[in-house]
């Protein structure tokens, strides 16, 4: 199993735990809503990270956007492998051709 599906699982165990001995339980008792904001805010410091070129804080920050991508996917009901099947649908098509087919 890769860490981001341990991970993933990890997360959705947690839909059932105490939100006073889980970080990922708390956060998902506060809706999907404040999963997504945290998210939000995970993105823009990976992005500050990015403007400022600060690489080993870039690489920390990128783990934390992972991390609430996936608990923001489970409060939702989104599957790791859902988003994995889309990725694989799309590999070896033209991001063009993808682009287009989007109107
Ligand atoms: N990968 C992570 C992970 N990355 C970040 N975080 C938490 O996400 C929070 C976000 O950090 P912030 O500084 O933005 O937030 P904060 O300041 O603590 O909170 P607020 O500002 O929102 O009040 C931190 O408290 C981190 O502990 C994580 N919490 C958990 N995991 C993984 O999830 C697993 C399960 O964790 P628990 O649910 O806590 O058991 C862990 O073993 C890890 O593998």
């Amino acid at each position: 199993m890769t860490i981001l599906a341990q991970l993933a699982a990890t997360i959705e165990a947690r839909k059932s735990a105490d939100p006073d001995s889980s970080w990922t339980a708390k956060l998902l008792s506060k809706g999907p809503e404040k999963c997504a904001q945290k998210f939000g805010e995970e993105a823009i410091e990976a992005c500050m990270a990015v403007a400022k070129g600060d690489r080993e804080n870039l690489v920390y920050e990128a783990a934390d956007v992972l991390y609430h991508l996936l608990v923001m996917l489970a409060a939702r009901e989104v599957t790791l492998e859902e988003v994995l099947a889309e990725l694989a649908r799309r590999e070896g098509t033209s991001g063009l051709a993808e682009k287009a087919a989007r109107g």
